[in-house]
């Protein structure tokens, strides 16, 4: 693919507490790299990944596969950048939402983060070594959203996690476009448009 070859331009906001690992987790998911290093994201920075989606066709069938272009904004979690991150979100189309699983203060503030935004999201976590007795009380069950435990050493689920958010996306765009469309019922199965004339004006909700 070309650079401006693509059907969609896709933006996704990485956010969450300082190091539960939102950097490591879009490395490992752009590069299929692992970074041990901590060095703290200062403002904000962004990685690029293209995909192919495959849209549903009706009944489930495979049907369109389109380009997708990825750009994946990664946030200081340090809460001197937030007025700055927080200015990066309107212009996301979903969010992956991280805790540490090895920190509770950082699952904690998990709805101090979500109460800043009310689209679509998923969230995505680092998964160290844990104690099973630990896991269970961060538990998810709490957060009616869709959520993975991905580990950025091993890879498990960050493909996972990225893929089910830009479902999420995709067939609310696709919703969106449906609601859009002038029905073809309309005026007998043909538009029944002037030339020129101008389709009746819908919002998407998006
Ligand atoms: N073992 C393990 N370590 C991880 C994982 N994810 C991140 N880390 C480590 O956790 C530390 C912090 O990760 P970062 O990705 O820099 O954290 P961040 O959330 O981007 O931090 P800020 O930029 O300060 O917001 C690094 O040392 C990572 O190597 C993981 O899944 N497993």
């Amino acid at each position: 693919m070309t650079d401006g070859d693509y059907d969609y331009l896709i933006k996704l906001l990485a956010l969450g507490d300082s190091g539960v690992g939102k950097t490591t987790f879009l490395y490992r998911y752009t590069d299929n790299k692992f970074n041990p290093k901590f060095i703290t994201t200062v403002g904000i920075d962004f990685r690029e990944k293209r995909v192919v989606y495959n849209a549903q066709g009706p009944n489930g069938s495979s049907g369109k596969a389109f380009k997708v272009h990825l750009q994946l904004w990664d946030t200081a979690g340090q809460e001197r950048f937030r007025s700055l991150t927080t200015a990066f979100f309107r212009d996301a189309m979903g969010f992956l939402l991280m805790f540490d699983l090895t920190s509770q203060q950082s699952f904690l503030n998990v709805r101090n983060w979500m109460s800043k935004w009310d689209r679509v999201m998923c969230i995505g976590l680092k998964l160290k070594k844990i104690k099973k007795k630990k896991k269970k009380e961060l538990s998810h069950r709490e957060i009616n959203i869709p959520y993975f435990e991905t580990s950025a050493a091993t890879g498990q689920n960050v493909e996972k996690a990225v893929e089910t958010l830009l479902d999420l996306i995709m067939k609310r765009m696709e919703q969106c476009v449906e609601k859009t469309q002038i029905p073809d019922t309309v005026n007998g199965g043909n538009s029944g448009k002037l030339d020129g004339e101008k389709p009746p004006e819908k919002k998407c909700v998006c």
